[in-house]
Order: structure tokens, then sequence, then C-alpha cells
């Protein structure tokens, strides 16, 4: 069963399109992943779907009802984790989720019974008495992801769960995100990192310039790359020298070239006999082979060949970006 139809979803906010005409089905059950890089349109989305801005055009049915028409009814039917939440630093954490709580109508026997089992679940049950702004990122982030369950939606909405969270509270997330799956609720998950979406999701959206261009399970899109006969090829070269990647890319059976490390890269090829190939290349350029390993494709590779840049290329780029402006 479809609990999520969106169909057209446009955003603009004046010159720039955040979201372009963005079409997709979620069926009941799924952790469904939006992927894609910082500015792609992933938050955009999510905020159309969870009713906080209206689309430009286009419109959705989240749980049955029209985000445009019944935001109301949404709303109940959603639970939405954001980095935007809200924590009161100065009410302990039971005090915040109790306040939540209130405020979706709860009584107040029952909100204390859903507070210490949510509490339990994400193992802070030994904090509630403590003040929030004393917590970590973590501890906070897992206060907030429960705040979202509080009225027990079937539906959750998660942006960037793990962003910015240490190693350990990633996992837990990780965890807790694959626990409400297993009880049935479905999941929207957001990130730009390619290895959490595809550990955690059923179907993976692949987002770029506020358009999808790839929807699949994590599996069939690998898959894609490898019946396209591209070979995938990590190469370390101790005498690395600079203008290698231009260069190879230069050539037509050559798809996209990248850095692993000062002394690796990473190549995606479509040659009829590609280690002989780089082989030669290399060696025609007093340029040594330490190591030269297939691989098999991750969404990292889907991503590059199908938009041919990297998804970090922008990252970096938009941090120079903004760190240009905040020195101008
Ligand atoms: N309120 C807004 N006003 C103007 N532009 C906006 C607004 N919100 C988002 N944008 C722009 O829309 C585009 C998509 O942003 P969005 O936040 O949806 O991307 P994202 O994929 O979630 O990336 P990020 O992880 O960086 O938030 C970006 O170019 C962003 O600058």
């Amino acid at each position: 069963m479809k609990v999520i139809e969106a169909k057209g979803l446009s955003k603009r906010f004046k010159e720039v399109l955040a979201v372009d005409n963005v079409s997709f089905e979620v069926q009941e059950g799924e952790i469904f992943g939006l992927l894609g890089p910082n500015g792609a349109g992933k938050s955009t989305t999510i905020r159309m779907l969870t009713t906080l801005t209206r689309p430009t055009s286009g419109t959705a049915l989240v749980a049955g009802y029209d985000i445009s028409k019944e935001p109301s009814r949404v709303r109940e039917k959603i639970g939405l984790v954001s980095e935007k939440t809200i924590l009161y630093d100065r009410l302990t954490a039971m005090e915040n989720l109790m306040f939540f709580a209130r405020l979706n109508g709860m009584d107040k026997k029952r909100a204390r019974k859903r507070c210490l089992e949510l509490l339990e679940m994400v193992d802070m049950l030994k904090w509630k008495d403590t003040m929030v702004g004393k917590f970590s990122t973590g501890m906070r982030q897992r206060i907030n992801v429960i705040r979202a369950l509080l009225h027990d939606p079937k539906i959750i909405f998660l942006d960037e769960p793990t962003l910015g969270l240490d190693p350990q509270t990633t996992r837990t997330i990780r965890e807790f995100i694959r626990k409400i799956n297993s009880e049935g609720r479905t999941v929207i998950l957001t990130t730009h990192i390619m290895t959490e979406a595809d550990m955690l999701s059923d179907r993976i959206a692949i987002i770029d310039h506020g358009k999808i261009i790839a929807l699949d399970t994590p599996k069939n899109l690998k898959r894609m790359l490898k019946e396209s006969s591209d070979e995938v090829l990590d190469i370390e070269i101790p005498n690395m020298n600079g203008k290698i990647t231009e260069e190879l890319e230069a050539f037509d059976c050559v798809r996209k070239v990248s850095s692993r490390s000062p002394e690796e890269i990473r190549i995606i090829m479509n040659c009829d006999n590609p280690v002989a190939f780089i082989t030669d290349f290399l060696s025609k350029r007093s340029l040594h082979i330490r190591a030269i390993r297939t691989v098999e494709p991750t969404l990292e590779d889907v991503f590059i060949k199908l938009t041919g840049h990297e998804m970090r290329d922008q990252e970096v780029k938009k941090a120079r970006f903004v760190r240009r402006r905040m020195h101008s």
C-alpha cells in the first residue's frame, strides 16, 4: 500500500528551483532514502511532504491526505526529525518530552508512560532528569528522534539524522531507525552519506539539482553499473603526478577519475582490456603501479556515472563559496 505519493512536486525560492518536478511513491513499511549532495533539494522535499512549506506546484498524498488541502491531518500521521528541531536547554529530557507530548494532546499519565518507554529504547533513561543543555550532540539527537515518536506515528521523516554525530551515536541512531522500521513504521530518510543510504534503505531516490535522477533498490542501482560493463579500478601509484586525472579523462573509454588519496586513484572505465590499458598508460609516463584492484561498484560510482561529477565535488565547492562569502 502506498503511504506517500508525490506528484510533480516543485519548489522555487526566487531564482533557485530547489525541487524540480519530483514524483515518487513510498510503500508502507519501507525505508526510503533520499540521497544527494548538499543543496540537492532533499530537505525542501521533506519540508513539503511534512507540510512545513508549500509546493510552488504539484502535490503529494501522505497517509492518504493531500499536503496542501489537509495539512493538519498529515501532521497527525507523521513524525519529523530534523536538524532544525528545538529542544529547551533549561528543561530536563523528561520535561522536554512531556512538553511536546502535551502539545500533541496526550494526557499526562499516558504521556509519562510513553516518554519513559522511549527514553529506555534509546538508552537515555538514566539521563531523564538532566537538563538538555548539558547533553552532547549525540544525546540531544536521541531525544530529538524519540520526540518525533511520541504520538506513535506510522510514518517517520528523518532529515540527515546522523549529521555531525560521533561514530558510536551514529551506530545507535542507525540501529534505532532499523528498529522503528521493523515495528512496522515507514521511514523516509535524507542523507548525503552513500554508505548510510546503502545500508539502511530498501529503495533510494538519488537527487541532484532538484531532480530525481535514479530510483531503485541499492542492489539494482549498483547492478546498473555492472551491467553497463563499466569497470571500477583502484590504482595505487607511489610517484603520482597531478596531471594524470585530466590526461586519463581525455580518453573516450574513461568515464571518471577521482582521487582517493595522494597516491591512489579510482577510475571508472569502459575499455576492452582495462588493466592493459592503464598499465600501458602509466608505464609510458614512468609511473609505477603499487597495486591495482577491481572494486565492486558503490553508490558513489553510480552517482558519478549518472551525473559526471562526484558528490563531494559540489560540497567542496559549496564550502569554498561559503568561506569566500564569509571573508569578503
Ligand atoms: N528558504 C530558502 N530560501 C532560499 N533558498 C533556499 C531555501 N531553502 C533552500 N534553499 C535553496 O534550495 C536548494 C535546495 O536546498 P535543500 O536544503 O533542500 O537541499 P538539501 O539537499 O537538503 O541540502 P542540505 O543538506 O545542504 O540542506 C539550495 O540551493 C538551497 O540554497
